[in-house]
């Protein structure tokens, strides 16, 4: 029998605390229907991992979110590596590794790892009391981004809210998709803008992806789309995987110690931060056809609801799985996907994380919260509004 439940994951209140909601999923079924959306929900690492895995029976060219795009027009042009399936999805995927792959990166670690410690020490001079939000997860990635990129000065404010759109329309067309579709089309159309030739300047990955249309290794007009993709996932994204580690750290002083004693550490705690919070918690699938699960049969066109934060904290797969510990090994967590759609952009967002961590860690003799820290509700993305800290500098 199938197990169903009224569960609504994008009400407010689980959004701002999804945790015990998880628990709930984890633990009714491997799948679970949602009456509420009419979509088959799946909670545990195994069920989760297994889907992200099998792109020929859960696939993603009908979009991730909850909106089928056989059914219903998407808000903008599908993009052609996230909601594209092999071999549609293949070139773009090849162009993207080849511009923002780890070997591509070596280049940039000098200047980010400079301008993470041009920022600590701009925050170290003044007050010992701030937003670790507003001074560091938001402004180090708007640092070196956008310029990596090659985006002009202008107009980078519209990076944020198109980001924060974007993953809200992920989800259902609820008050955080209403609220913000006013000024979405002018986030919208500037975004758009910044992924013309013209817009970009040269030897920045921008300018690279034109470079692959050139020789042919796609065409010249998938290359804007390609912009688009790295503007829309690159940076809120990165900002709130940043507010998450910064948030373990400033919450688990033992942890932030051992940080400190072995900053070679700093990757790890990164990926643990995304294991352990899980910036991006949640997106779909679309059955290609009926697929038998065993407990269950999930019929063809319909939504797959894949819980990346409870897969992360499924005690099935991880032990206590509710600590942040740099004592573990967090690999295998499904923070940045698995499979062929596994987050192209998680070794830029490792190297700001090793960046601006280990600048911190040089100059910061402790970090700690000074109050309540507070969520931004998202569809998608576990966002944070506001980290107080209070720092000692070292
Ligand atoms: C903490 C930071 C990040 C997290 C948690 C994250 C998470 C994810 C996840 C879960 C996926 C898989 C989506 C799916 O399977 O449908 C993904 C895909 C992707 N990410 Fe990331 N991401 C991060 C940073 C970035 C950055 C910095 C970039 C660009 C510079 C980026 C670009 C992409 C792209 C283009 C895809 C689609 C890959 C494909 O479909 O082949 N992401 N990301
Ligand atoms: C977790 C994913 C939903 C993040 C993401 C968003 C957008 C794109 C794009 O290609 O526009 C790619 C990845």
């Amino acid at each position: 029998r199938l197990p169903v439940s009224d569960i609504d994951p994008f009400a407010m209140d689980v959004l701002e605390d999804p945790w015990a909601t998880h628990a709930t999923l984890r633990d009714a079924a491997p799948v679970v229907y949602l009456r509420r959306y009419g979509v088959y929900a799946m909670a545990r690492y195994e069920q989760v991992h297994a889907a992200l895995t099998d792109w020929q029976s859960f696939q993603s060219g009908a979009g991730v979110g909850l909106s089928h795009f056989g059914q219903e027009k998407p808000w903008r042009p599908p993009s052609l590596l996230l909601e594209a399936d092999p071999p549609r999805h293949d070139a773009p995927r090849n162009v993207l590794a080849g511009i923002i792959g780890p070997r591509a990166l070596r280049g940039l670690r000098e200047q980010w790892f400079a301008e993470a410690e041009r920022l600590v020490d701009e925050v170290l001079a003044d007050s010992p009391e701030f937003d670790a939000v507003d001074r560091l997860a938001e402004a180090f990635p708007l640092r070196v981004f956008p310029d990596a990129v090659g985006l002009p000065q202008e107009g980078r404010e519209h990076l944020l809210p198109y980001g924060s759109f974007a993953f809200n329309a992920f989800g259902p067309r609820n008050e955080l998709v209403t609220s913000a579709l006013a000024e979405a089309g002018e986030h919208s159309a500037w975004v758009n803008e910044q992924c013309s030739r013209e817009s970009l300047s040269d030897n920045g990955f921008g300018s690279r992806i034109w470079g692959a249309a050139d020789h042919y290794d796609i065409t010249h007009e998938q290359a804007p789309l390609l912009v688009r993709s790295l503007l829309t996932a690159g940076v809120d994204t990165t900002v709130n995987g940043i507010a998450a580690v910064l948030y373990a750290l400033a919450t688990n002083p033992d942890q932030w110690q051992r940080l400190r004693e072995t900053p070679s550490l700093a990757r790890v705690a990164f990926d643990e931060a995304v294991r352990w919070q899980s910036p991006v918690q949640t997106f779909f699938r679309t059955a290609t056809a009926d697929i038998d699960l065993g407990t269950v049969v999930v019929p063809k066109d319909h939504k797959i609801l894949m819980f990346l934060g409870a897969a992360n904290r499924d005690p099935r797969r991880w032990t206590d799985p509710d600590r942040f510990d740099l004592a573990r090994d967090p690999s295998g967590h499904v923070g940045f996907g698995m499979g062929i759609h596994q987050c192209i952009g998680q070794h830029v967002a490792r190297l700001e994380a090793e960046a601006l961590l280990t600048a911190l860690t040089a100059r910061i003799e402790t970090i700690e919260l000074t109050g309540p820290a507070r969520v931004r509700c998202n569809n998608t993305l576990r966002s944070w509004q506001q980290v107080p800290v209070r720092i000692r500098a070292a």
